[in-house]
């Protein structure tokens, strides 16, 4: 199977239990929410993504051939900067990264060292070998993956309520307010929180602290 990855980057895990955590990115090309195009976000199944998933041409982006190049690649960007001690840490995102993120490849980037983690719209069911994961649901008539380490919630939005989701097999239940131009979530968000201790706050400190 060929992998196509829009970009390979080392960063800090900005958003929710892991935050802060030392990381390299990988993320996919593509996702079934959404085309990436402007024109057709308004008719998407997720209609406020952050992100820019189309295409290999990001940093460290390409299409790979194999399993054991992109986990090489994902490897030699880890060892680029960080040092031996700590357990080499990659998340997979996109786009969908479970659209393309398949055993093979999670065995891969275990066998060279990696634990991992994948961010995840739940539409696609997780392969039983990741290490961590986090759903972030769009649409409850599409919601497959039930379980997992987080449940990531952007907040407020129409399609899912805190409460639609709350009983489900999670061990952290974020709340991360909904980054939108010329509105600020924070505070409806933080309410909801003081309102509801189950739910814990994420904020997106990368962009706080304005690195990638
Ligand atoms: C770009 S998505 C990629 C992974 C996967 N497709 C998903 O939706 O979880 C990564 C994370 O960013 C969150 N996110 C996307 N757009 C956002 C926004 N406008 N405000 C806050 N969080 C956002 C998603 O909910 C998800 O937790
Ligand atoms: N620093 C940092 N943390 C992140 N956590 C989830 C991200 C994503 O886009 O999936 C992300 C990201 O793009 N950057
Ligand atoms: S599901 Fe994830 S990647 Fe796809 S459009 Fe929504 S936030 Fe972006
Ligand atoms: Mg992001």
């Amino acid at each position: 199977m060929t992998y196509s990855v829009k970009e390979i980057f080392y960063t800090l895990q900005g958003e929710g239990a892991q935050s802060g955590r030392a990381a390299v990115f990988c993320r996919f090309a593509g996702c079934n929410f959404w085309s990436g195009r402007e024109q057709d976000r308004a008719n998407a199944d997720c209609s406020f993504c952050d992100t820019d998933f189309i295409g290999t041409d990001g940093p460290g982006g390409g299409k790979f051939k194999t399993a054991a190049a992109l986990a090489e690649a994902a490897r030699v960007c880890w060892d680029g900067m960080a040092d031996a001690t700590g357990t080499p840490y990659i998340v997979c995102t996109g786009g969908e990264p479970l659209m393309q993120l398949d055993s093979p490849l999670i065995t891969a980037f275990q066998k060279k060292g990696f634990e991992v983690a994948v961010e995840t719209n739940g539409s696609l069911p997780c392969p039983p070998e990741l290490d961590w994961i986090c759903v972030s649901p769009k649409s409850l008539d599409k919601l497959v993956q039930l379980t997992g380490d987080e449940l990531k919630l952007v907040y407020p939005q129409t399609p899912v309520k805190p409460e639609d989701v709350a009983h489900l097999k999670f061990d952290h239940f974020y709340l991360q307010p909904l980054d939108e131009a010329d509105h600020n979530h924070v505070p409806a968000t933080l309410d909801y929180c003081r309102r509801h201790p189950q739910w814990k706050l994420s904020l997106q400190t990368h962009k706080i602290l304005g690195i990638a």
